[in-house]
């Protein structure tokens, strides 16, 4: 039997209907859960009556050779019953126009049906730094007082801004670009920014910090261990592929090292594989209380960013909009 063509009814959300509803309060809290979903999903036995299914494969990628890649990242989340895939490009050489651009497609769970599609960009810059913001209120040492951005771009700006909504108890953030000029634009941006100082070199924005954040597109080291003070806690958000590092390997083998999915961090992380660092925990183990917070000890949070994140960041904006 032949089958009608069904007429596409499914929603287009743009950049700005998601940036006026994608919040941080709301997005920490469901970021944090999602981390604790993701690695229940896979730690737990079966038998346990709160065991909940994440099926949610390492994102694969397609390079375009000297240009950048596409990744695709898929999820399935049961306990919501979101069917969510991201479309992900990086091409670090864009000039102007961003680096990152992304699409977020949401199906009907029991039916497979498209439900609507989503600007992926700010879900993309937003949930990052909530999972950054859960990884520090787990793992940092008391409440931080001086923060340090590595990176000037996208990411910088939303670290920025999550992080002085969330931690009261900052007092200065530093920020540190190659380009000692964008840190400055960064750091004089507007009144808002006015407990932030752009440095000259990375060791003088990461002495004495209590948090370190580096999102940079560097393939090398740009942080080196001996400028971190024992007992930091370092967010490591760059460096996606397995033969880019951002932080030195010494850090990476001295510190306790926690990532967003084991599996990912194996196949994607070259700070994880080159320095051939042991991964302590998933964040979402410790979210979970099945793993300890070493935050007496130098910590790293070695984030890749995973569809799991994405899918809970979407469904709040279909949440909010009523869609
Ligand atoms: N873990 C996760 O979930 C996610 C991770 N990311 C990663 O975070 C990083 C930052 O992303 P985003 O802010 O969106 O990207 P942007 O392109 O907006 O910013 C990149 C930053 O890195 C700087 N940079 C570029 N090349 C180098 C270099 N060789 N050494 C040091 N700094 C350099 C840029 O400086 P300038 O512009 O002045 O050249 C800029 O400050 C990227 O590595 C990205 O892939 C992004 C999204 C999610
Ligand atoms: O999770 C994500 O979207 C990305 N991680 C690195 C580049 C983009």
């Amino acid at each position: 039997m032949a089958m009608e063509h069904r007429s596409s009814t499914f929603e287009f959300v743009t950049a700005e209907k998601v940036l006026s509803v994608l919040s941080y309060k709301l997005l920490i809290d469901a970021v944090e859960r999602g981390l604790g979903l993701f690695s229940k999903s896979k730690s737990s036995s079966g038998q346990d009556a709160n065991r909940s299914s994440v099926d949610q494969p390492v994102r694969t990628t397609v390079a375009v050779p000297n240009k950048g890649f596409l990744g695709c990242m898929p999820v399935y989340i049961e306990a919501d019953e979101l069917l969510v895939t991201k479309l992900v490009t990086f091409f670090p050489k864009n000039e102007n126009v961003p680096t990152h651009n992304a699409v977020v497609a949401v199906f009907h769970a029991n039916t497979g049906v498209p439900r609507a599609f989503l600007d992926g960009d700010t879900i993309t810059t937003r949930r990052t730094a909530a999972a950054s913001v859960v990884a520090t209120k787990h793992l940092a040492n008391g409440k931080p007082t001086v923060l340090a951005i590595l990176g000037s771009g996208t990411q910088a700006a939303s670290h920025y801004e999550a992080f002085c909504e969330t931690f009261s108890s900052l007092k200065q953030v530093r920020v540190w670009n190659h380009k000692p000029e964008r840190a400055k634009e960064f750091a004089n941006k507007d009144e808002r920014r006015h407990n932030c100082v752009a440095c000259e070199s990375v060791e003088d924005a990461v002495r004495g910090a209590d948090v370190i954040v580096t999102v940079t597109s560097s393939s090398s080291p740009v942080l080196m261990a001996q400028w971190v003070k024992p007992g930091a806690h370092i967010n490591g958000v760059g460096a996606c592929r397995p033969e880019w590092a951002e932080i030195d390997p010494n850090l990476m083998r001295s510190a306790v090292v926690y990532v967003d999915s084991r599996e990912g961090a194996l196949q994607e992380s070259g700070d994880v594989l080159l320095s051939k660092a042991e991964v302590y925990a998933e964040i979402g183990e410790v979210v979970n209380g099945t793993k300890t917070a070493h935050t007496d000890k130098t910590t790293v949070f070695k984030s890749l960013g995973m569809a799991v994140e994405d899918a809970v960041a979407a469904k709040i904006v279909l949440d909010e909009l009523g869609l």
